[in-house]
């Protein structure tokens, strides 16, 4: 027998395909497996163009095979086997496809499934392999043929007797080493759980021997360990099957089955696209939030498969960050895969895919929180915070996507509303959309700015999360709406021609407050949105009093500070007091403007300079 040689390059590249090439070792059993697959296609092909072939299902199929004794793995299939020349071709040049050619040849497109293009899938097998054997024989075929090689150098053939058409792959399983253990490669459990992953889609059954253990007869707690042959993929994937035949526990039973969550999805979409890009999506809305979804170790991402071969754990760039709760696959035998097809490259159909995704989600939200309001409600508490992220991320580029999907607890319905809700129930004069910012719903019931909107009949929104002024800083308006807090200097409504002239009147004492605050604040004004609270402060220009808060909580701690207005009640007693003390006694003037000032620092959840001075004040004042 003569041992034939690899050229040079090839060895090199032998090499380069056992070592680099793929990232987990495990995926040698998807490459095989696929392999298989493309044969049974094959088979299956000939049958429909030969009158001779029949094809009956049921003979078709793949078989592995673990001996731990003698550290083999076996993948046997009853495919179109291969002929001598095939085996020198397809498994003696590498980077040669005889798959790809088939497909070629015949023109397969619809209704085809096969994998292999690269030619390079077999050589996976040496990443755990220390020898591998071919043992087949094609249909037409008298003689069969054994191929083997310890890899880079080199492979002989030689006839062998086999019975049935088809191939078996015997894989020498790798001794362990400190930094591999190839064993688990032998493992019932382990090779099940692989085959699962990656190709549970696959048309035909892929059997294996498991042990089952069952009770012993007229025993309550001993077991008979039982061998049996099992069919280990569910082979057709249901995003695959008709959207008619399948009902909601379908969908669900699939969500939990692929472990996208613990929880039940709270919606899903099933697309079949025929287009430009034909793909099949099945994409979940998650009821409940992950543990670990605000943290850095979470990944977003689909699924992502080829011809229902696993490509992908999670395919980062079918969804954009700001759906990134979305779970779910895709599947398209349209993508262009590179070669280890662990990787893809940033190709158009993925980008098609991934736009179609986006919108579809979108509308499936849209029509959430249209017709179920309960389930979006549900749906916002637990991502609510990663839409408006995503409208302040990336400078607003995807306000227009996300701005409809915002909600916001209204003073008025009291709950929560759509900004297009607010809008269309404005009152005929006003020309902003307020919103007061806070903690919690009941801190902001009890703002004092909130009050005079509040009399006046003005729905206001509440803004309780950290992110809520800064994506609605970047959204600036809504229908040309304009947001505006209940803070702001000024709130846009008619004054009130008796407080304005009260201000005036009052001029001086005002001033004179002013100079005492002066470096704290900007102005003292008398107000016209309070109508209880003696006192408050509204802020002027870019940076709000929230923001401040924010930003000042953050752990680089940023000095940016809101321009302040004191503003106080005119019509209140205190004021009175106030004025009182301007003429009589200045002294006072200044105690009660410093507590004063404290107070409405207080009131918005503010620290206070210095805690001592103030209650001294307060006692001072009581005493
Ligand atoms: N079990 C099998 N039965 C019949 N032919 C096979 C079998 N395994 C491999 N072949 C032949 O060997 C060729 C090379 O296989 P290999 O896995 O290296 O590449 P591929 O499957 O064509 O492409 P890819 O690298 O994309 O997997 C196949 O195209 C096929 O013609």
């Amino acid at each position: 027998m003569i041992k034939k040689e690899f050229k040079a390059e090839s060895k090199r590249l032998l090499d380069l395909m056992i070592n680099s090439i793929y990232t987990h070792k495990e995926i040698f059993l998807r490459e095989l497996i696929s392999n298989s697959s493309d044969a049974i296609d094959k088979m299956y092909y000939r049958a429909l163009t030969d009158e001779n072939i029949t094809f009956n299902k049921d003979d078709y199929y793949i078989m592995i095979t673990a001996d731990r004794d003698n550290r083999t793995l076996s993948v046997l299939d009853t495919g179109i086997g291969m002929t001598k020349e095939e085996l020198e071709e397809n498994l003696g040049v590498i980077a040669k496809s005889g798959s790809f050619a088939f497909k070629k040849e015949n023109e397969l497109k619809d209704g085809f499934d096969i994998i292999g293009q690269f030619g390079v899938g077999f050589y996976s097998a040496f990443m755990v392999a220390e020898s591998v054997t071919v043992v087949t024989k094609a249909l037409g075929s008298d003689q069969a043929y054994k191929w083997e090689s310890e890899g880079a150098e080199g492979y002989t053939v030689e006839p062998v007797e086999k019975e049935s058409v088809g191939t078996e792959i015997i894989l020498k399983i790798k001794e362990n080493t400190e930094d591999e253990f190839y064993d688990e490669f032998l493992e019932e459990y382990r090779l099940g759980s692989i085959i699962k992953k990656y190709s549970d889609f696959i048309r035909y059954p892929i059997k294996m021997e498991v042990t089952k253990r069952k009770l012993k007869e007229g025993s309550k707690n001993q077991y008979d360990e039982i061998k049996e042959i099992k069919v280990i993929n569910s082979m057709i994937p249901i995003w695959r099957k008709n959207k008619n035949e399948l009902t909601k526990e379908d969908y669900e039973n699939f969500y939990t089955e692929k472990h996208y969550g613990y929880d039940k999805p709270l919606s899903y979409v099933h697309i079949s696209a025929d287009g430009a890009v034909r793909y099949n999506a099945i994409l979940y809305i998650p009821e409940k939030m992950p543990f670990d979804f605000y943290t850095k170790e979470y990944e977003k991402g689909l699924e992502l498969y080829s011809n229902g071969v696993l490509i992908m754990d999670k395919c980062g760039e079918l969804v954009p960050d700001y759906f990134s709760f979305v779970k779910g696959m895709v599947d398209s035998e349209d993508l262009s895969l590179n070669i280890s097809r662990e990787l893809l490259q940033h190709d158009r159909q993925l980008k098609i895919i991934a736009k179609r995704i986006k919108e579809k989600i979108k509308s499936e939200l849209i029509f959430l929180q249209k017709e179920e309001r309960e389930k979006y409600e549900e749906f916002y508490k637990s991502f609510g915070r990663q839409l408006k992220y995503g409208v302040y991320t990336d400078f607003g580029q995807h306000k227009e996507t996300l701005q409809d999907l915002l909600m916001f607890y209204s003073s008025k319905e009291k709950k929560m509303v759509t900004l297009d809700e607010y809008v269309e129930r404005m009152k005929e004069d006003q020309k902003y959309i307020y919103y007061a910012s806070g903690d919690s719903i009941e801190r902001i019931d009890k703002m004092p700015q909130t009050e005079f909107l509040n009399e006046e009949g003005y729905e206001i929104l509440y803004f309780t999360d950290d992110v809520d002024e800064f994506a609605i800083n970047i959204l600036m308006n809504y229908k040309e709406k304009e947001f505006k807090s209940v803070s702001s200097g000024d709130l846009g409504i008619e004054s009130k021609d008796k407080e304005e002239n009260e201000g005036n009147e009052n001029k001086e004492v005002f001033e004179y407050m002013k100079e005492l605050l002066s470096e704290k604040i900007k102005d003292v004004r008398p107000s016209k949105r309070l109508k209880n609270h003696p006192v408050c402060l509204a802020s002027e220009g870019e940076i709000s009093i929230e923001m401040e808060k924010v930003l000042r909580a953050m752990p680089t701690g940023q000095e940016v500070k809101a321009e302040k207005i004191l503003e106080i009640n005119v019509n209140h007693e205190v004021f009175k007091a106030l004025q009182d003390a301007f003429i009589n006694d200045k002294e006072k003037l200044k105690v009660y403007t410093t507590v004063l000032y404290n107070q409405a620092l207080l009131i918005e959840g503010l620290p206070i300079n210095d805690p001592v001075e103030f209650t001294n004040n307060i006692c001072k004042l009581m005493s």
